[in-house]
């Protein structure tokens, strides 16, 4: 059997630290690299990330709506990205935010989730916003092949509150009641689940939720979207041991140079590891 998402993830946020990088081919990034908006483009983009970084960050994120925008050419090179990673050593995590009702999100699961998929990923990230429990064939899956979800709880999105912060009959709002399931999902594992959260980093001081969930926390919003390293402490307090955080282009712009991008990547770890407390 596989061994569980958590404790692959563990001990490569333990070995590498805990950075992850997005690869987000925005056709802005594409030119900015001297690369044309085309699956060539792509291709190229994607195999230099992975080649540059493949041996230091923890996870990869790639951001499926990048390749799919090219349609099956683009799928193809995506499928090629997350296999090329894997096979040199990081963790995938799979950005396609999946969420359907049950019935269909089997299917989305089996697309990304099932080990004979071409799309085979560590992780998904998935939106519980048509019900948590609709997330369920998802779980299943993820369990019997060893990989992991991030389930949306908080987002970096100014907009997500709306959503998000809505207070249910019971008091609790929405997002705090996906960390709940979360926690439920991961009672007992070790050292960590394999159902993480997504939180940003944008969101300030996040002190009233109880963010305890014994699974990692995705961290989007460092670098582009103005939050900083030095900022994570603050926002997630004695949790900050399970955060992952997320850069994408805080280091994507730095390509295509490849020890541009290894330097870039170093800083960012460097700054991460700064601001963890010791102990
Ligand atoms: O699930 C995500 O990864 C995600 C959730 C969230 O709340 N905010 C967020 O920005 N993301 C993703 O994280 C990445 C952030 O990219 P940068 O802003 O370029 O670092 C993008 O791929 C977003 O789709």
């Amino acid at each position: 059997m596989t061994e569980p998402f958590g404790a692959r993830l563990r001990r490569a946020m333990d070995e590498r630290g805990p950075l992850c990088v997005g690869i987000d081919p925005h056709a802005s990034l594409l030119t900015e690299w001297g690369l044309n908006d085309d699956v060539a483009g792509l291709e190229r983009f994607s195999r230099t990330v992975v080649e540059a970084l493949s041996d230091r960050v923890a996870v990869f994120k790639p951001q499926s709506a990048f390749f799919e925008r090219f349609g099956s050419r683009g799928v193809a090179v995506l499928e090629k990205t997350v296999q090329e990673a894997r096979a040199a050593g990081a963790l995938v995590l799979m950005d396609a935010k999946r969420g359907d009702i049950g019935s269909t999100m089997a299917a989305y699961a089996e697309a990304f989730l099932r080990k004979d998929s071409p799309l085979f990923s560590d992780a998904l990230t998935v939106s519980p916003y048509l019900g948590y429990g609709s997330l369920s064939p998802a779980v299943v899956l993820a369990r019997e092949s060893g990989a992991g979800l991030f389930v949306l709880a908080l987002t970096s999105n100014p907009e997500g509150g709306e959503v998000q912060h809505a207070v249910r009959a019971d008091g609790r709002n929405v997002g705090a009641t996906m960390l709940a399931h979360l926690a439920a999902e991961n009672t007992g594992e070790e050292p960590l689940g394999s159902f993480g959260a997504v939180v940003g980093a944008t969101l300030g001081d996040l002190s009233s939720y109880d963010l305890d969930i014994n699974g990692p926390l995705l961290a989007p919003g460092v670098g582009a979207q103005g939050a900083t390293p030095a900022d994570l402490p603050g926002v997630f307090g004695a949790a900050i041991h399970n955060v992952v955080p997320n850069v994408s282009r805080g280091v994507l712009r730095h390509g295509p140079d490849v020890g541009a991008l290894r330097a870039s990547a170093e800083r960012f770890a460097d700054e991460i590891r700064s601001a963890l407390p010791t102990g």
